[in-house]
């Protein structure tokens, strides 16, 4: 017996990744479009949609999820600007609704995935790691949510092996020329037209460096992880945060 397609609805359906997303749901076999909504259209326009995708902005996209957990649709999310108060938010709505998944992933490309894995398995060998991120100059946030998360994540390993903040003689700086620090780590943001979605992360330690890249060079790079999200998160309840917890990594 051939299964239903899942029935899927895109907020942002109108920015650089919801109509990627649109085209890419609108491609797959297994998934039926059935909602494309943008900036100031009803909610109620999502209709029967299973699962919501939501790439919209970061002062959107609790009010939608608040709106689609409230009425028992499953999200995938890509949209950037989640802090902890707005992840346990998430767990407790989500706790009066056992059935239900939210997958936010603050990067769907698998390389990116990838990188910040590996620079989480290299971050307790290096007495320093800074992170540099490349975005297109449309970008509203900075720094990028996936540099922001990459930090997070070689913060954690540093401190779980004891390291302390690298060695630096800074001692007069011009504002914002170390970069921003997050949880330790320093976090740079280049912003230029002709450029998509690239991060450095790079350690230096005794009389080397190690410098892990990734670079999406089109939005159809984040594709496969988006339509990966929306096939698990039907049967993954509960918040899940990374692609990483999806892939086998
Ligand atoms: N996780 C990942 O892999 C990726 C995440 N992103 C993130 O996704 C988000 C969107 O990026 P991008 O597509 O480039 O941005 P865009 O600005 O191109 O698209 C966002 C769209 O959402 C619309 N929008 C704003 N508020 C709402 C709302 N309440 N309901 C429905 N639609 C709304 C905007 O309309 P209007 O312009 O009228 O405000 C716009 O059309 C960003 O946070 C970005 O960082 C991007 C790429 C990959
Ligand atoms: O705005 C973007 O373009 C991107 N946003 C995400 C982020 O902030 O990390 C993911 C990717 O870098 C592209």
């Amino acid at each position: 017996m051939t299964e239903s397609p899942i029935r899927v609805g895109v907020l942002g359906a109108r920015g650089r990744m919801g109509a990627t997303v649109v085209q890419a749901v609108e491609g797959a076999e297994d998934l039926r479009l059935v909602a494309a909504l943008d900036a100031g259209e009803d909610l109620a326009g999502l209709g029967d949609a299973q699962v919501v995708v939501d790439f919209t902005h970061p002062d959107a996209v609790m009010g939608n999820l608040r709106h689609l957990i409230g009425h028992g649709v499953h999200a995938v999310v890509g949209t950037t600007g989640f802090t902890e108060e707005r992840l346990a938010e998430l767990r407790g709505l989500l706790a009066a609704k056992p059935e239900l998944g939210v997958l936010i992933a603050p990067n769907f490309a698998l390389g990116a995935v990838l990188a910040m894995r590996f620079a989480t398995q290299a971050a307790r060998f290096y007495a320093s790691a800074e992170v540099v991120e490349l975005h297109h100059n449309r970008k509203a946030d900075a720094p990028s949510g996936t540099a922001a998360h990459t930090a997070r994540m070689i913060g954690a390993a540093r401190a779980e092996a004891g390291l302390a903040p690298g060695p630096d003689a800074t001692t007069s700086e011009v504002d914002g020329a170390r970069g921003a620090e997050v949880d330790g780590v320093r976090v740079h943001s280049v912003r230029l037209p002709g450029l998509v979605a690239h991060e450095e992360i790079m350690f230096g330690g005794e009389g080397e460096t190690l410098t892990i890249r990734h670079d999406s060079i089109d939005r159809s790079s984040f594709m496969p992880g988006v339509l990966l999200g929306v096939r698990t998160v039907v049967s993954r309840p509960g918040l899940t945060v990374g692609l990483e917890n999806v892939l086998d990594l």
